[in-house]
C-alpha cells in the first residue's frame, strides 16, 4: 500500500465522528463520476475526461450529519495483508457497490458478493446498496430485465456463501438524469438517526397546510435528507431540485454586493449576514412551488396545491407553518456537534 493510500486510512480515527459512506467497484464503473457530479457539480459529459483513480478518495459533506464518502479505486486489492480493510470497513456506516450495467458484469458480481461476505463478518450492521449504473444507454425493457438478473445472480452468489439472509438494497441509477441524487438520497438517509422525527414533522407540515408533498434538500448536493411518508413520485423530485438550481441562480445572480452595513452612527460595521434563501413561483396549473432555508445548508421544498383555495392565503398559512418546522429543527440540533454553516 502506498503512503497516500496508508494516510488515508489512517484518517479514519479521526473520521469516526462521522457517518462514513464506502463507495466500491470495479475500474470505470463511474465512481469517480458519481462523487463530482453529486460533491462538486461537475456536469456529466465532463466527466468523460475524467483519469482512472488510483488512490482512496474522500469526500466530505456536511449536512444534517457529518458525513464522509470514501471512494476506493476499482483496482485496489481489498484483501492485500498490508491494507487495513477490517478497520475501514468497521468505521462504515453503508458499502455502496457500482455494477457498470453497460458492461459484462458477472465479475462485478463476483467481487461484490466477496465484499459482502467480508463486509458482513467484519461489520453485521452495514448497510449493502448497489447502484445498477449507466442506465442511460439501456431501453426500458433491458433496464428492467438487468436489474432483474443482476437481482438474481447476487442473490445465488449469496446464498452460495451462506449468507442469503443479508439484506442487499438495489438501484437503477445514471449521472445524466436525477436517478444518482434519488438513489444517494435514500442511502444517505439510513444512516440519518433522527430520521422518523424528520419524518413526522413533515407529516403534520403538509397536514396543516395544502402541501401535497415536502422535501428537506441539502442545498448544496441537491441530496433530500428528508421527505414526509407519501411515496415519491421522481417527476415531482426532479422539479423540486431543479427550483433549488433556479433559486441558487437567482440568488448568486442578485448577491448582496455590501459585504458589511456601516452603521450611521460612528461607522462601526455589523458582521455580514447572508440573505436567507426564499422562493416561490406558481405553475401554469395552478400549482405553487414553494422554497425556504432551514438550518444546515438545507431548504425545504413544498409542492402546494391550492385546489380552488386562494393562493395567497395558501402561502400565509405555509409560512406560519414552515416557520414553527424550522424552530423544531432548530430546537433539535441545537446540541450537534458540528456548527450550523451558511446555505451557499
Ligand atoms: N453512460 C454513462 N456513462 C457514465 C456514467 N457514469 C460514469 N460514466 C462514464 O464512465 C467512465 C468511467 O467513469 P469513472 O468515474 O472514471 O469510473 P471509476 O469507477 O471512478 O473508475 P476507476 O477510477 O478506474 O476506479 C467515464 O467515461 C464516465 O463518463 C453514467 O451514468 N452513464
Amino acid at each position: 500500500m502506498s503512503n497516500e493510500e496508508m494516510a488515508t486510512v489512517s484518517k479514519l480515527d479521526n473520521e469516526e465522528s462521522k457517518a462514513m459512506i464506502l463507495l466500491l467497484g470495479l475500474r470505470r464503473g463511474g465512481k469517480s463520476s458519481i462523487c463530482k457530479v453529486l460533491f462538486h457539480n461537475m456536469q456529466p459529459l465532463d466527466t468523460l475526461y475524467l483519469e482512472s483513480t488510483s488512490n482512496p478518495t474522500m469526500e466530505h459533506f456536511s449536512t444534517l450529519i457529518d458525513l464522509a464518502v470514501m471512494e476506493l479505486p476499482g483496482q485496489l486489492n481489498y484483501f492485500e495483508p498490508s491494507y487495513d480493510s477490517e478497520k475501514l470497513f468497521r468505521s462504515v456506516g453503508g458499502l455502496v457497490y457500482v455494477i457498470d450495467s453497460q458492461d459484462e458484469y458477472m465479475n462485478a458480481i463476483t467481487n461484490l458478493a466477496m465484499i459482502i461476505e467480508y463486509a458482513y463478518k467484519v461489520n453485521p450492521n452495514i448497510n449493502i446498496e448497489v447502484l445498477i449504473h449507466k442506465v442511460d444507454g439501456l431501453s426500458e425493457d433491458f433496464k428492467l430485465d438487468a436489474q432483474r438478473d443482476i437481482m438474481q445472480r447476487t442473490g445465488e452468489e449469496l446464498l452460495e456463501l451462506g449468507l442469503d439472509g443479508v439484506q442487499v438494497s438495489f438501484y437503477l441509477t445514471s449521472i445524466f438524469d436525477h436517478s444518482i441524487y434519488e438513489a444517494f438520497s435514500r442511502i444517505v438517509q439510513k444512516l440519518i438517526p433522527e430520521l422518523s422525527y424528520l419524518e413526522n414533522m413533515l407529516d403534520n407540515l403538509i397536514q396543516h397546510s395544502k402541501i401535497e408533498k415536502a422535501f428537506l434538500f441539502d442545498i448544496n448536493s441537491k441530496i433530500y435528507v428528508s421527505t414526509d411518508s407519501s411515496p415519491v413520485d421522481i417527476q415531482l423530485y426532479e422539479v423540486c431540485a431543479e427550483f433549488v438550481d433556479v433559486t441558487i441562480d437567482l440568488f448568486d445572480l442578485y448577491k448582496d454586493s455590501h459585504r458589511s452595513d456601516k452603521r450611521a452612527s460612528g461607522g462601526e460595521t455589523t458582521p455580514y449576514r447572508p440573505r436567507e434563501l426564499k422562493n416561490v413561483a406558481q405553475l401554469g396549473n395552478d400549482v405553487i412551488i414553494y422554497l425556504k432555508q432551514m438550518i444546515r445548508g438545507l431548504a425545504l421544498v413544498a409542492v402546494i396545491r391550492p385546489n380552488g383555495a386562494d393562493a395567497e392565503s395558501c402561502l400565509t398559512v405555509a409560512d406560519y407553518n414552515v416557520d414553527i418546522l424550522k424552530r423544531g429543527l432548530e430546537e433539535i440540533w441545537a446540541n450537534a456537534r458540528i456548527p450550523a454553516k451558511d446555505a451557499v
